[in-house]
């Protein structure tokens, strides 16, 4: 599946809104949800809002991000705070790319620790994606790295020599500021174009000090409902894409 040139914000976001549609119509009552963070996520977590007041959908809630919270919030999703032993049923999440094994680069919002804690504590993951999302091979979206600032130079020089061509984030609001995480931290975007091994550059990364995490999520999402156009399909790894309204549970 690739996305025409010529698709335009609002295909986008009806996109991102038809993956969060079909995400929301799998979660059942009881489940223990973890919330994800961005574009994609957002309007799920409306929609499972909407079905916890008007439809009396009894669920609990852990978001990925401040921002995530805020919203789930708003539309009265119940929350719940970090404990030992609290695992999640299911989480819903979006990528910045994904591939046919739903290999995956995440955290161009900058959220990819606490998505990633959250991913890890989850029986499921299902990745929501518009079709700007699919790839053939990860890369060509810059890797987020989540780092310390004091450690901030060598891991510069250290992505360097692996090809990486890192770059600060600034603040979209104050763009003479670095960016940082919900934990205080700065993000560094990687540009490799290609990443033909995603282990090996995974295995590479964390072992390096002061990364605190990096945006590869491999071996972690069950399935991903990416919509093109008015069609939504469930990727599994590899399994060939299928309707989505064949499954009226969890693929
Ligand atoms: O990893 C993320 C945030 O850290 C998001 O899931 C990713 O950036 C995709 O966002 P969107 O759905 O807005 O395209």
């Amino acid at each position: 599946m690739s996305a025409p040139q010529s698709t335009s914000a609002s295909d986008l976001a009806a996109e991102k809104l038809l993956a969060a549609t079909t995400a929301v119509g799998w979660v059942r009552d009881g489940m223990r949800v973890g919330l994800g963070t961005g574009s994609t996520a957002a309007p799920f977590i409306t929609l499972l809002g909407q079905r916890v007041r008007e439809g009396g959908l009894r669920i609990e809630a852990t978001a990925t991000s401040r921002a995530s919270e805020e919203l789930a919030r708003q539309v009265g999703i119940p929350l719940l705070e970090p404990r030992r032993g609290l695992r999640f049923d299911l989480t819903v999440d979006g990528a910045d790319e994904l591939d046919a094994q739903l290999r995956l680069i995440k955290g161009g919002g900058g959220a990819l620790l606490r998505e990633k804690i959250i991913a890890t504590a989850s029986d499921y993951l299902l990745i929501v994606a518009d079709s700007t999302k699919a790839v053939g091979q990860l890369g060509r979206f810059p890797l987020p790295l989540e780092v310390v600032p004091f450690a901030l130079p060598w891991v510069i020089d250290a992505v360097a020599n692996l090809g990486g061509a890192p770059v600060l984030r600034m603040n979209k609001q104050n763009p003479l500021e670095p960016a940082q995480s919900d934990q205080g931290n700065l993000l560094v975007d990687c540009h490799f174009q290609q990443i033909s091994d995603p282990d090996s550059l995974a295995a590479q990364l964390i072992v390096i000090p002061g990364i605190v995490e990096h945006g590869l999520f491999l071996g972690l999402a069950r399935a991903a409902v990416v919509a093109q156009g008015g069609q939504a399909q469930v990727w599994r790894p590899g399994q060939a894409p299928a309707p989505a309204e064949a499954f009226t549970a969890l693929p």
